[in-house]
């Protein structure tokens, strides 16, 4: 028997306003009817505020909700374009650069995420969300039409509060997007390095450049994002902080260079995926990656049994991380009677393939044969520029 194809299928879980249909026209653009987000966002969203304006005045959705200190950060409601489902085609900076798209990164103006999302789709708008969930969930309930989001850098590792979102949103990986991620120490115009008691920082970047920092000698103190500490740092006039963070961002707040290039590795590479709705048609006419996340019986042996489907196949894997299973952590082992309680876990696997290859639709299926569960978190281009 042939064995069945497993793709990663368009879920119907999107959270269309019933008030604001999608109108596909023939040339595949399909717009839809000046669409409100305000009408659109749950209000039990925490991280999104909504603000009515005036009569007569534009009706702004404000991504962000942390202190007002630069007003370039809250949005314009223009109409906003909805796409058919991707092909990977569409995916291609050569065919698309993006210019139609509305594109969610987390942080404010100037942060790598930001550079990562232009990157991605080079004239695209960029709109800038508090926190990672607000991103996933613009994306969900059709106010972007992508996210690009962090998942790991050379230096620092996983960020694994995006690897549980992955599992918690029902987004698909359409692109990742590699970064080359270059730290300034930078502080108010007139403040020398000596004057620095502290540096403030995206935890990652901080990890990134802890040998500067260690011999500097300076207290860290973590914020949400490098800008967002550029920005602070700048708006209050801080005498005795520094921050870390990208070149862009000391332009746009104003700041002074103290030192260039701080991460400890020069090659420091943030990989960045790109989210949306729909998956992309994957074909196997240039290098793939796909995205899998998987659970497994306890027992012996069986982690290596789940990796080998791909040994055997010669599919090369890139990347595996595992998270704990939230809803049930913890289990009784059923073979002893000492009372020991098991850890369960998610594996995230990436491997080098595409989702059209039949070897890997082999692989998969073989997988399912004693995975508790398996999801395909998206079948994508391999970014192979050099950042
Ligand atoms: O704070 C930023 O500027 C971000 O874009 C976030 C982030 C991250 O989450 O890893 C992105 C790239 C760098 O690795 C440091 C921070």
């Amino acid at each position: 028997m042939a064995p069945s194809r497993i793709i990663p299928l368009p879920h119907s879980h999107f959270a269309i306003p019933q008030s604001s249909p999608s109108f596909p026209s023939d040339d595949g653009s399909s717009t839809i009817p000046t669409l409100n987000p305000c009408l659109t966002l749950p209000k039990r969203y925490r991280n999104v505020s909504i603000r009515a304006f005036p009569q007569g005045e534009k009706n702004d959705l404000k991504m962000r909700t942390c202190a007002d200190e630069f007003s370039s950060d809250v949005l314009s409601n223009d109409t906003l374009h909805i796409q058919r489902p991707l092909s990977s085609a569409q995916f291609s900076n050569s065919v698309s650069d993006g210019s139609r798209l509305r594109v969610a990164y987390q942080g404010v103006r100037g942060a790598y995420s930001e550079s990562a999302a232009q990157k991605a789709y080079p004239n695209c708008e960029a709109v800038p969300c508090e926190q990672f969930d607000a991103a996933f969930e613009a994306v969900e309930r059709w106010i972007v039409d992508r996210a690009v989001l962090p998942i790991e850098n050379s230096l620092g590792g996983s960020i694994h509060r995006n690897y549980d979102l992955l599992l918690r949103h029902r987004l698909h990986i359409v692109g990742e997007v590699k970064y080359a991620v270059r730290h300034c120490l930078m502080a108010n115009y007139g403040i020398k390095l000596e004057d620095l008691k502290r540096v403030l920082s995206h935890p990652q970047a901080l990890a990134q450049c802890e040998n500067t920092l260690t011999r500097l000698g300076l207290v860290r103190e973590a914020v949400d994002d490098t800008a967002g500490a550029a920005k602070h740092v700048a708006f209050h006039k801080l005498k005795d902080a520094g921050a870390v963070a990208s070149y862009t961002a000391s332009e746009i707040y104003g700041l002074n260079i103290l030192a260039q290039d701080i991460q400890d590795d020069s090659d420091n590479v943030t990989r960045f995926l790109i989210l949306a709705r729909e998956p992309i048609i994957p074909s196997t006419d240039r290098p793939y990656k796909t995205s899998i996340v998987f659970s497994l019986e306890e027992g012996p042996g069986v982690l290596f049994k789940a990796l080998a489907v791909f040994a055997l196949r010669q599919i090369n894997l890139t990347k595996i991380e595992s998270r704990p299973l939230r809803n049930q952590p913890l289990r009784a082992s059923d073979d002893n009677n000492y009372g020991i309680r098991l850890f369960d876990y998610l594996f995230y696997v990436d491997f080098e393939a595409s989702m059209a290859d039949e070897n890997v639709q082999n692989a998969l299926g073989h997988l399912k044969e004693f995975a508790t569960f398996l999801r395909v978190l998206g079948s994508y281009p391999v970014d192979t520029s050099t950042t």
